[in-house]
């Protein structure tokens, strides 16, 4: 190729300009949501070194089902697809749990299983 191809070489102007203006507010909403994450990933690093000083287990699946019910009820009511919002919100989980497992294994030497805390 000898051309650089932005994909928007042929449009009308007025386009152009509708375009760089929707693209300017998308890129602001994909920064906010990186700086969301990092904070929740902050707080999540932090309950990961709470539960391995108390040898509690990395995944919560009853407080995951809550947090699944609220965001579909949150997205339905923002005209955002509820199954998307859980697979984002499972997406999400499943890494914070994956840093808990390594946060138990540096602290303890082993990650506990849920029947672990019942004994
Ligand atoms: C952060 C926690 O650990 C895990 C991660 C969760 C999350 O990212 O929201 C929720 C439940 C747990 O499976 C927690 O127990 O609160």
């Amino acid at each position: 190729m000898t051309t650089s191809n932005t994909g928007t070489g042929d449009i009308d102007p007025a386009v152009r300009a509708e375009l760089a203006r929707l693209r300017q507010s998308i890129d602001n909403i994909d920064a906010a949501v990186v700086h969301m994450l990092a904070e929740r990933f902050k707080c999540t690093q932090q309950v990961g070194h709470l539960k391995a000083a108390h040898r509690l287990p990395p995944a919560d699946p009853e407080r995951e089902a809550r947090q699944i019910a609220r965001l579909r009820a949150l997205a339905e009511s923002a005209h955002l697809d509820p199954a998307f919002a859980e697979k984002f919100l499972n997406f999400i989980v499943a890494e914070v749990i994956r840093h808990h497992e390594r946060i138990a294994e540096a602290t303890n030497g082993t990650t506990p299983t849920p029947t672990d805390t019942t004994t």
